[in-house]
């Protein structure tokens, strides 16, 4: 599991070790980092040519001696200052004492950063407050050549929540200290950070009120039948989806149940027939069921099924059009339920569930805080999907999802992430454990589907974005994907794809 904690967080774990060298330890990760990436594109440290962007805190102080380290090692780094007054002077004069040069002209600072071979952003860190300072916006968007290395984070990121007011540096690497901050692990501020590499020193904050599942946390929460399991025992989902008018959704949901390990699935709805057709398996009719999914394309029926499963005491899932007549009905409508209740929208479906000024894009600017709020308004757990998904409950602990790839935003992606969320609701899994499992494996689905028979690249699992080698996926083979990505994820040693890039902490 990844542990992000707050900026108080780290604050309060930071004062209670106050006397040790917490930022010796800091500075000596984020050197020995910059030194191999020289290594890794350059051959040498010694000649490379390093700038550091250093702000007024501590910060600036871990970014300008990790430049001086770098100095001692041959290498040619200049500073450029963005509030001279203030920077850290213990670490300005370390820099001085190697020859490097410092300047507090931007003009020059912006030259060094279009030649740099690395360039460390010292900026600003868990101190800063709402987006860049015109002083530092300039580097946002400036032409490079080099790598960029935020320290502990990349400046104009909420460290929080990964908001991004105005511009942000763009990472290709972050070397963060001694915990992960929501900010990186949530866009738009993940898309900032790139990958993310933890330096331990030695912080011990208290629980962590933003988790990422790795490879093995999802081995560990994924039912597994025993030598007395029945179809019951295993869960049987009851699904409410699909109408005449869109018989896709209800083969979706059940491909994606079935895939997912449910028992068996219970299908109460119009294309019941073609259903079948498709789904030899799948039950009709009324019976008994352990969890529902209401909602994905019912249409005219929505009204009726919404009725029907929320008044059930077991789990229910509400996607889709049964989001949307929920926001018609408000949370009032969950308060007499006395099962849970799993709500997975999307951006637009979660702006009609806040209603008055939430917008998609306000929703999608602040993901965290969205999730939040909705899983605090309607006294439910909350999946808000997108580009990095979140799952809230109404206590505010939020798990982000680290796997997925940006070819997953297609038709139906929706539909097959609520049957399998409800098949682990039918297996017992509690609503924060099904929606943040099958988020997870949905995402590993959709990768392992677009590379087709290609390995994933090394170290790539967690990475979201539609890589180079992966191609185009429908629904039905993300669907198709998930017993593969079931066995990659709980295979002994964590699985052949386990992530390789130290972010298994
Ligand atoms: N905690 C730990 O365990 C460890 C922490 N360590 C390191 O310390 C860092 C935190 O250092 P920090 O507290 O000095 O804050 P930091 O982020 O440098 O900001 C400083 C000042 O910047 C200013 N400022 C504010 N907003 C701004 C903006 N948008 N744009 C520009 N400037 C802005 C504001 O000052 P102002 O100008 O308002 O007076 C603020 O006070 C942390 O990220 C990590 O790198 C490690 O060394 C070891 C262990
Ligand atoms: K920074």
């Amino acid at each position: 599991m990844r542990h992000a904690h707050t900026v108080e967080q780290v604050r309060a774990a930071e004062a209670e070790l106050a006397g040790q060298p917490l930022m010796d330890r800091a500075v000596a990760g984020l050197a020995a980092t910059c030194a191999r990436l020289l290594r890794e594109r350059r051959g040498r440290v010694y000649g490379s040519r390093v700038l550091v962007l250093a702000g007024s805190g501590d910060n600036g102080g871990d970014a300008l001696f990790a430049g001086a380290a770098l100095a001692r090692r041959g290498a040619a780094v200049s500073a450029v200052l963005l509030s001279p007054e203030k920077a850290h002077r213990a670490a300005l004069a370390a820099l001085r004492a190697t020859g490097g040069q410092v300047t507090t002209d931007q003009n020059v600072g912006l030259a060094d950063f279009a030649r740099a071979d690395l360039i460390l952003d010292g900026i600003v860190g868990i101190g800063g407050r709402s987006g860049l300072r015109p002083a530092a916006a300039p580097y946002a968007t400036a032409p490079r050549t080099g790598l960029l290395v935020a320290v502990d984070l990349p400046s104009g990121v909420d460290a929080d929540t990964g908001e991004v007011a105005g511009a942000a540096l763009r990472a290709d690497l972050t070397v963060t200290f001694g915990t992960h901050k929501p900010g990186l692990l949530i866009d738009p501020g993940a898309g900032h950070a790139g990958p993310v590499q933890l330096v331990p020193i030695g912080l011990r904050p208290p629980a962590a009120p933003v988790q990422a599942l790795q490879h093995a946390d999802l081995a560990a929460l994924l039912p597994r039948p025993g030598a007395e399991s029945d179809k019951y025992r295993r869960g049987v989902l009851g699904v409410r989806a699909g109408s005449e008018r869109y018989p896709g959704a209800a083969q979706l949901v059940v491909a994606g149940a079935l895939h997912g390990g449910a028992g068996a699935v219970r299908y109460l709805g119009r294309p019941g027939a073609e259903v079948v057709r498709r789904h030899p398996e799948v039950l009709l009719g009324d019976g008994r069921v352990q969890a529902w999914v209401v909602g994905p394309g019912s249409g005219e029926a929505t009204v009726e099924a919404l009725d029907a499963t929320l008044a059930a005491e077991v789990p229910v899932l509400v996607d889709a059009d049964g989001l949307t007549e929920l926001a018609r009905r408000g949370p009032g409508a969950l308060a007499g339920r006395t099962a849970p209740t799993l709500l997975t929208p999307h951006t637009g479906e979660a702006a009609r569930l806040l209603g008055g000024a939430a917008t998609a894009e306000r929703c999608a600017a602040a993901r965290l805080r969205t999730a939040r709020e909705l899983a605090d308004r309607y006294g439910a757990t909350v999946l808000l999907k997108g580009s990095t998904t979140v799952v809230a409950r109404p206590d505010g602990t939020a798990r982000v999802n680290p796997t997925g790839t940006s070819w997953l935003a297609t038709a139906g992606s929706g539909d097959v992430l609520a049957g399998l969320a409800g098949a682990l609701l039918a297996a017992g899994l509690d609503p924060f454990d099904a929606a943040s499992a099958a988020a997870y494996l949905h995402g590993l689905a959709g990768r392992l589907a677009a590379a087709g028979g290609n390995r994933l690249p090394f170290g790539s699992v967690h990475s979201t974005v539609g890589d180079r080698g992966e191609a185009p996926v429908t629904a039905r083979q993300v669907a198709a994907a998930l017993p593969a990505a079931w066995r990659n994820a709980t295979a002994p040693q964590g699985g052949s794809q386990q992530d390789a890039a130290g972010l298994g902490d």
